[in-house]
C-alpha cells in the first residue's frame, strides 16, 4: 500500500493528461497573454494541452519554423497527444519565432529545438519579454537560473541581477532542467534538506521515446529493444544536479554549485511512450546514514514553495511514495498529480551506497512544459511580472 492517499486512489490507472488545475486556485490579478515557441512539437503540444483551461494564462501567439509559419495550427501540426487537439487552437495562425510577432505577450514559453533556440530566446529577452525555456542552450549560463519548480524556486532571486545586466525592467530568461535531471532532483532535494550533504549519487535511467521529440527514435531501433545511449544526457544529469541543488551567493548574483557531491549517470532509451524511470543510489555524508523509514517519511513530507504560494498547477504532493514492490511503473504512475509530481518506490537499503529507490517522472509535464508553466506561476506569485 502506498503512503499517499492520492497515489492509492486516483492514480492507479493511466489517465491522459488534459490540464491539471488545483482548486481553489490562487487569485491572479490579470490575464497573462502567452506565446509558445515551437508550438507544433512534442513539448509545444503539451504546453497547449496543459494551458487550455488555465485560470489566468491564455494562449495568444503560436510560433514555429518558417515551414509552418502562415499555416493554421491544424494544418501545420502532426498532433500526437492522447486527447483531441483543443478546438480554439485549430485555426490559430502560426508565426515565425521573431519578437515582433510576440510583443503583445506577457510571457513566452519555448519548446524550441536546441539547434535554433539560442538566438530566438535572446531576441525575446531583448524585447523585454519573460522567457521560460525547455532547451538546453542557457542552462549553464552564469546569469541564467536553471529551475525545477518543486525544487529551487529560490533561484528566482537572481533575476534582478540578470535584468540589470541586460538593462531590462520586465524581461528575463529562466530555463527548465533536462527531463531526467528533473525526475531525480525532487527526491534528492528532500533528502538533502533533511539529512545534509549527499556524498555520492548513482543514476541509471530508462527514458521514454517521447523524450526524443517527433518522429524521434526509429521504430526498428526501439521495438523489441533498448538503446543504451542518449547523446549528451549523462553529462547533463551529472552537471545540472549540482547547479539545481546548490544555492545562490549572498548577493544573489552567482550560483553556489555543490562541490562535494559526486553524481554519476548512465542513460538508456526504452520502448515506453511517456515517463522516465530512474534507478537511484545515494550515499549520505552524515554518519550513521538515515534509515529507510526515515528516508520514506522525509520524501512523503516534502513540501515546496510552489505549494505554499498556492500556484494552480502545483502538485498536492511533489513526491508520491509507493510501498508496492512493483511500483512505480510508467504506464500506471506517470500521471500522479497530473504529471507534476515524481513517483518514488522501492526505497530500500543498498549494500554499496546507503539507500536506493526508483523514481518516475512525466518527461513532458514536470520534465518539460509543466515545469515551464509552474515556474511562470511561481514567478507571477513572487511579483516578477
Ligand atoms: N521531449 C521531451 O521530453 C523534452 C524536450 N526538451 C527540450 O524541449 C525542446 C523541444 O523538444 P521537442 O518538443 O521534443 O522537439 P520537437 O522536435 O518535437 O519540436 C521542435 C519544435 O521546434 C520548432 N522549430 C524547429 N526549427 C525551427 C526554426 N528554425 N525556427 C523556429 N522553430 C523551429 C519546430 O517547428 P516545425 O514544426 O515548424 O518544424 C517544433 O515546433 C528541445 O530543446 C528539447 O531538447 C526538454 C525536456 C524534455
Ligand atoms: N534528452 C531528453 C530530452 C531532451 O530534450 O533533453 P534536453 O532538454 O536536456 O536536451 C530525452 O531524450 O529524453
Amino acid at each position: 500500500m502506498s503512503g499517499n492517499v492520492e497515489a492509492d486512489s486516483k492514480f492507479r490507472r493511466a489517465t491522459p493528461i488534459t490540464s491539471k488545475i488545483n482548486t481553489p486556485t490562487m487569485a491572479a490579478q490579470k490575464e497573462y497573454k502567452v506565446g509558445i515557441l515551437g508550438a507544433t512539437g512534442t513539448v509545444g503540444q503539451r504546453f497547449i494541452v496543459l494551458l487550455q483551461n488555465h485560470p489566468y494564462m491564455k494562449i495568444h501567439t503560436l510560433g514555429a519554423s518558417s515551414r509552418s509559419a502562415g499555416k493554421t495550427y491544424k494544418e501545420a501540426t502532426r498532433w500526437t497527444q492522447a486527447i483531441q487537439m483543443p478546438a480554439f487552437v485549430k485555426e490559430m495562425q502560426i508565426y515565425e519565432c521573431k519578437s515582433e510577432h510576440f510583443k503583445e505577450c506577457d510571457v513566452v514559453f519555448s519548446g524550441l529545438d536546441h539547434d535554433v533556440a539560442g538566438p530566438i530566446e535572446i531576441d525575446m529577452l531583448k524585447a523585454n519579454i519573460p522567457v521560460f525555456s525547455n532547451a538546453k542552450n542557457y542552462r549553464r549560463d552564469e546569469t541564467c537560473p536553471l529551475i525545477v519548480p518543486t525544487v529551487n524556486t529560490s533561484h528566482f532571486d537572481l533575476i534582478p541581477h540578470q535584468r540589470s545586466l541586460h538593462g531590462l525592467d520586465k524581461g528575463f530568461l529562466v530555463t527548465n532542467a533536462n527531463c531526467s535531471t528533473t525526475g531525480i532532483v525532487v527526491p534528492l532535494k528532500a533528502l538533502q534538506d533533511a539529512f545534509g550533504e549527499l556524498a555520492q549519487i548513482n543514476i541509471v535511467t530508462m527514458q521514454a521515446i517521447s523524450g526524443a521529440g517527433y518522429p524521434g527514435v526509429p521504430s526498428l531501433d526501439i521495438i523489441d529493444n533498448l538503446v543504451p545511449f542518449i547523446g549528451g544526457e549523462e553529462d547533463k544529469i551529472e552537471w545540472e544536479t549540482n547547479k539545481i541543488l546548490g544555492g545562490l551567493s549572498a548577493d544573489n548574483k552567482s550560483f553556489d554549485y555543490l562541490k562535494n557531491t559526486k553524481v554519476a549517470a548512465q542513460c538508456n532509451r526504452v520502448a515506453v511512450i511517456d515517463g522516465h524511470t530512474e534507478c537511484v543510489q545515494v550515499t549520505f555524508a552524515q554518519r550513521p546514514a538515515p534509515s529507510v523509514e526515515e528516508v520514506k517519511r522525509v520524501l512523503r513530507e516534502y513540501t515546496c514553495e510552489a505549494q505554499s504560494l498556492n500556484c494552480p498547477s502545483a502538485p498536492k504532493h511533489a513526491i508520491h511514495v509507493f510501498e508496492e514492490n512493483d511500483r512505480p511503473q510508467p504506464r500506471l504512475d506517470r500521471d500522479v498529480d497530473g504529471g507534476y509530481a515524481v513517483a518514488v518506490g522501492r526505497v530500500r537499503e543498498d549494500k554499496v551506497f546507503d539507500i536506493k529507490f526508483v523514481a518516475l517522472s512525466h518527461n513532458t509535464v514536470i520534465g518539460a512544459a509543466g515545469s515551464g508553466i509552474l515556474n511562470a506561476e511561481v514567478a507571477i506569485a513572487k511579483g516578477l511580472f
